[in-house]
């Protein structure tokens, strides 16, 4: 792997004294790969991206990038942020506002001689699509195409690797997550390897190829993003990504193999499900997501609207079972039903996530 993080910590403060801001985290990522990494306020991600660049010293454990060892406590190895080749893109853009934006990119390209500095700012000035605002000054351009320049000027120096810190968030949501698109487009349009943070999902998943769940310093799955949606590793995944509740489930065993009783109904046919003995009487919590619960007026469950937030194409529904049970639903917008009616719902789940009983 390119980039390899092992077990890594970072604490704040005297050694050994500090609280851990991140505990044990191992992640990986090959040449040319996306990751990012999200979880909510004050998690870890910040610090996390901090050893990686070497502004945090690591408190245990090591970072290597293209085999050579960066960071590594057992060993005291901890080679200085300008030494590691890595570029970094921050949430404020940085650029200096007396200099063009052309003399922003060629900034960190003094050492080159004049015609191929030129020649790679023209070429980091095409990659970001904004060739004609060569001359302006950065307050002349959009907050989108500011984040596109300081982007360029760190593409510039060709790093290893590049690290981006919630570079999109001073923005508004709409261009937040065209302008991810297009960053993922630049970067591997130039096989570039990065590593962003960020705390919004649509993002993480426009972005990435791997996507990093923290919570409390901890990395709780690190995997694509249709494996932590559907199986997620722990329950603060499986409840921080998408929309979803867990419900009471017993899983009973079947000819057809196993199956699992909810209050919405039995769940057969289900992909990976655990065997009845995985928990103890087969008593478990199971996750069920919006968009396996399906509105359908001839099923026998019914579930009372409790409240229901428009999303343009489809209804986000909270729903409310007759035993008390709350599940979701994501239900076409036509089907415009009022707070207070109960309709017909039965579950369609093709991948069954459960996690030990709760009470
Ligand atoms: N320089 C520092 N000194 C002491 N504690 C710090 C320092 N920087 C961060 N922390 C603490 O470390 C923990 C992790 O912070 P960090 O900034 O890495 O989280 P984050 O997930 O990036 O948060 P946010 O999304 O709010 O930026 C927090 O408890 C924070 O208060």
């Amino acid at each position: 792997m390119f980039l390899q993080l092992d077990r890594v910590s970072v604490a704040y403060g005297r050694p050994g004294q500090g609280k851990a801001a991140v505990s044990a985290a191992s992640l990986s990522l090959g040449r040319g790969q996306i990751g990012v990494l999200i979880g909510p306020s004050g998690c870890g991600k910040t610090s996390l991206l901090r050893a990686v660049a070497g502004l945090e010293r690591v408190a245990a454990g090591a970072v290597r990038l293209g085999g050579e060892l960066l960071s590594d406590h057992a060993s005291g190895v901890n080679v200085p942020p300008e030494h590691r080749g890595i570029g970094m893109v921050f949430q404020d853009y940085a650029l200096f506002p007396h200099l063009s934006v052309a003399d922003n990119i060629g900034f960190g390209l003094a050492h080159l001689p004049r015609r191929e500095r030129d020649t790679r700012v023209a070429e980091m000035l095409d990659l970001v699509g904004l060739a004609h605002a060569a001359k302006r000054a950065p307050h002349q351009l959009s907050g989108g195409q500011q984040q596109r320049i300081a982007l360029a000027r760190a593409l510039a120096r060709r790093p290893r690797l590049l690290l981006l810190d919630e570079p999109f968030s001073s923005l508004d949501v709409d261009l937040r997550e065209r302008l991810a698109h297009d960053v993922r487009a630049i970067l591997k349009q130039i096989d570039a390897t990065a590593l962003f943070v960020t705390h919004d999902q649509l993002e993480a998943f426009a972005i990435g190829d791997l996507i990093g769940v923290m919570q409390h310093g901890q990395l709780d799955q690190w995997d694509d993003a249709y494996a932590l949606y559907h199986r997620p590793a722990t329950r603060f995944v499986a409840g921080f990504i998408g929309h979803g509740v867990f419900t009471p489930g017993q899983i009973v065993a079947h000819p057809g193999g196993p199956r699992v009783r909810t209050a919405v109904g039995e769940l057969a046919d289900v992909d990976e499900c655990l065997l009845p003995e995985a928990y103890p009487g087969g008593a478990c919590d199971v996750l069920l997501r919006a968009d396996d619960i399906v509105h359908d007026d001839e099923a026998t469950v019914k579930a009372c609207i409790e409240r229901k937030a428009f999303r343009g194409s489809e209804f986000l529904y909270t729903l409310r079972l007759a035993t008390g049970e709350q599940v979701l639903a994501h239900v076409p917008s036509h089907h415009d039903h009022q707070l207070g009616e109960w309709i017909g719902i039965r579950p369609q789940v093709d991948h069954v996530v459960t996690f030990p009983r709760e009470n």
